[in-house]
């Protein structure tokens, strides 16, 4: 008895042909081997053929979809082994499909320690699905690295696992596209080394990896005086210079060290110090030697010169924000000691930055809280000694800090825009406080105000003084306005006009500090000023002859006084210099042989008393 399958069209009782399977089995004779008949048993196998050609058609279009995809598409065996890789690996990654069946991805990994690739392998052990896990692959066509991205779930023949199914994407452009973008976020155009943020993150790092007996120097290094480089032969060649100087860091730098530059004329070393200080010298110098030989700029020898400040981990701080900070205040400290040099930071100068943070934070409150206060140092008329005036000079009683010395405050006022408000108030006391006491004690003085060059630059100064003496209806020829040698010459040409009004008023003008400035006496006679007040330093230096310094002020005196110009000499601390003084002619002088400046109730005491001191002296 055999049996054939037979596939045919009928049509139904609907008149719709349908398909049905015959089965057909003839009859034979087993004695005979006649053929006796056949049985047919038919039946409508319409459902399952439409099942199975839909299987072909899909199985067809998924094949022409992974063909035509850009990606590709992937299978393995429960080992992790390649069963299957579609055509697309060979299209984008010159990797044939024979190559990869039958080994595992780590084994065809570029690099095995990729995270992408050790959270695929920890997803595929816990056999959980993954999508877009990136990892590294190597192109043997290019002899590159390219990168790829994977998807996968784990596929199952009923509950028994039997391998991975998924797709590979090609992302090598946007890899290399976000790793330009993070490249020019992280470094700095001009010189390609890392900037600020790319430092704080490294330097985080390190820190983090350094264990209790590690050191590390964080150096901050600014050149000094670029801004002239940039100012006289322009900032392409400003740019070459810095490029230049990046270079010499570098290559002077181990490979494990960071050089970073934080911008404009500044830049960071980090290094691991074995030695700890002792080693961040000898880096120091290595840094200051290679910047040391002369850079050629426009056919000129420019020659580089830096402050470098250093911080020490972890004994000037832990964290990444502490020895940055740390390292650019030694830095500054090393530029006010005179530049080219470097220094390490200390406990003291944290203190000294933080009171300074203190007194720019409350400055601008400092007026309206009455918190100022103005001292009078007495001036005397040498020939007779008799007070004649004073000087006045200002306080800031500080809630925090106590008393704070003008030399710690106006140059920030001046910085911050304060000066014209805090110079207008001590003009108006000053002047209130003399008019009062002329009439207390029926005594002509002089006031000495000093002036700030922002003062006269910022217009306000001819109203000020005007309301000043307008309230206390102090007599003009009993005010004195005081500026300092270097900051008349910085302004001539621009405060002459002042000057002359100033003067027009009926005040007089008095030339500060002299001395320390470079100027000679020349411009003094074209400007309508009538004192000259020689510096402190300059009174009390010591002389090497015994002479030399006694012959200039003689001779300072002298000519002075031929351009009729009163002179007083300030800081006069002994007797044995009032003498000569007296003895060449100075006409004015105070100094702490006298009395030092005084809160003003004590200068009101000490007028009143003068004549008795006059006595003792
Ligand atoms: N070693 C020594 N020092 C003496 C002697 N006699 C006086 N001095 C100090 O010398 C300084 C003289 O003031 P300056 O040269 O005008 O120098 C002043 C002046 O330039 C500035 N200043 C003070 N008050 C004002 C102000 O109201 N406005 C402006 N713009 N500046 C002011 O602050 C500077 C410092 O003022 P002070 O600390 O009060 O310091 C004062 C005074 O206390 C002495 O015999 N020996």
């Amino acid at each position: 008895m055999s049996s054939r399958l037979l596939e045919f069209r009928v049509r139904n009782k609907e008149g719709h042909y349908i398909w049905v399977g015959a089965n057909i089995r003839v009859l034979i004779d087993p004695l005979t081997g006649e053929k006796l008949g056949s049985v047919v048993v038919s039946r409508d196998i319409q459902a399952q053929r439409d099942a199975r050609e839909e299987l072909i058609r899909s199985e067809a279009r998924f094949r022409s979809l992974t063909n035509l995809s850009s990606d590709w598409f992937w299978e393995t065996d429960e080992q992790g082994r390649f069963t299957y890789v579609s055509d697309g690996l060979y299209r984008l990654f010159g990797i044939r499909p024979e190559e990869v069946i039958g080994r595992t991805r780590t084994e065809r990994a570029a690099d095995r320690t990729e995270p992408g690739l050790l959270e695929y392998l920890a997803k595929v052990e816990r056999r959980e699905p993954f999508r877009d896990l990136p990892y590294s692959v190597f192109v043997p066509e290019k002899g590159t690295i390219g990168c790829a991205a994977l998807s996968g779930e784990p596929i199952y023949d009923g509950n028994r696992f039997i391998g991975y199914r998924g797709v590979g994407r090609d992302i090598t452009d946007s890899m290399q596209a976000q790793k330009r973008l993070q490249d020019l976020a992280n470094h700095d155009a001009l010189t390609g080394l890392p900037n600020r943020a790319h430092l704080s993150e490294r330097l985080r790092t390190l820190l983090d990896n350094c264990g209790s007996d590690d050191r590390v120097a964080v150096l901050f290094i600014d050149l000094d005086r670029f801004k002239e480089v940039n100012d006289t032969l322009g900032h392409a060649r400003g740019d070459e210079l810095l490029s230049e100087v990046a270079q010499r860091l570098r290559q002077s730098i181990a490979a494990s060290d960071i050089v970073a530059r934080l911008g404009g004329d500044e830049f960071v070393v980090v290094s691991q110090c074995i030695n700890g200080a002792q080693s961040a010298m000898q880096l120091v110098e290595k840094l200051r030697y290679a910047l040391d030989a002369p850079i050629e700029l426009a056919a000129h020898e420019v020659f580089v010169r830096s402050s470098i400040g250093i911080s020490m981990f972890p004994q000037d701080g832990r964290s990444e924000e502490d020895l940055l900070q740390h390292a650019d205040i030694a830095m500054y400290r090393a530029k006010e000691e005179g530049r080219n040099g470097y220094r390490f930071y200390t406990e003291e100068m944290g203190i000294q930055v933080r009171e300074r943070m203190t007194i720019d934070n409350s400055l601008h409150r400092a007026l309206e809280r009455n918190e100022f206060e103005l001292y009078y140092q007495p001036k005397f008329d040498l020939s007779s000694l008799r007070v004649v005036g004073m000087e006045a000079l200002i306080r800031w009683n500080h809630p925090q800090l106590g008393r704070v010395s003008p030399l710690d405050f106006i140059p920030m006022a001046e910085e911050r825009g304060f000066i014209s408000e805090i110079g207008k108030w001590v003009l108006e006391e000053a002047c209130r406080f003399t008019a009062r006491l002329m009439a207390a004690q029926g005594q002509e003085l002089k006031v000495s105000v000093n002036l700030s060059a922002r003062q006269v630059q910022e217009g306000l100064l001819i109203r000020h003084v005007v309301e000043a003496l307008e309230r206390s209806a102090l007599t003009p020829g009993s005010l004195e306005l005081e500026l300092t040698e270097t900051a008349m010459i910085a302004n001539l040409a621009a405060s002459a006009d002042v000057f002359t009004e100033l003067k027009s008023l009926g005040v007089s003008l008095a030339v500060d500090d002299f001395g320390t400035g470079y100027s000679g006496l020349a411009y003094l006679g074209q400007l309508p000023f009538d004192v000259l007040k020689l510096d402190r330093s300059f009174i009390n230096q010591k002389e090497k002859n015994g002479l030399g310094n006694r012959k200039i002020i003689r001779a300072f005196i002298r000519m002075a006084q031929s351009l009729n110009l009163s002179v007083v000499a300030e800081g006069v601390e002994t007797s044995e210099i009032l003498s000569f003084l007296r003895e060449v002619g100075c006409n004015e002088a105070q100094g702490y042989l006298f009395s030092r400046p005084l809160p003003a109730d004590e200068f009101e005491t000490f007028i009143a008393t003068h004549e008795a001191r006059l006595l003792v002296l």
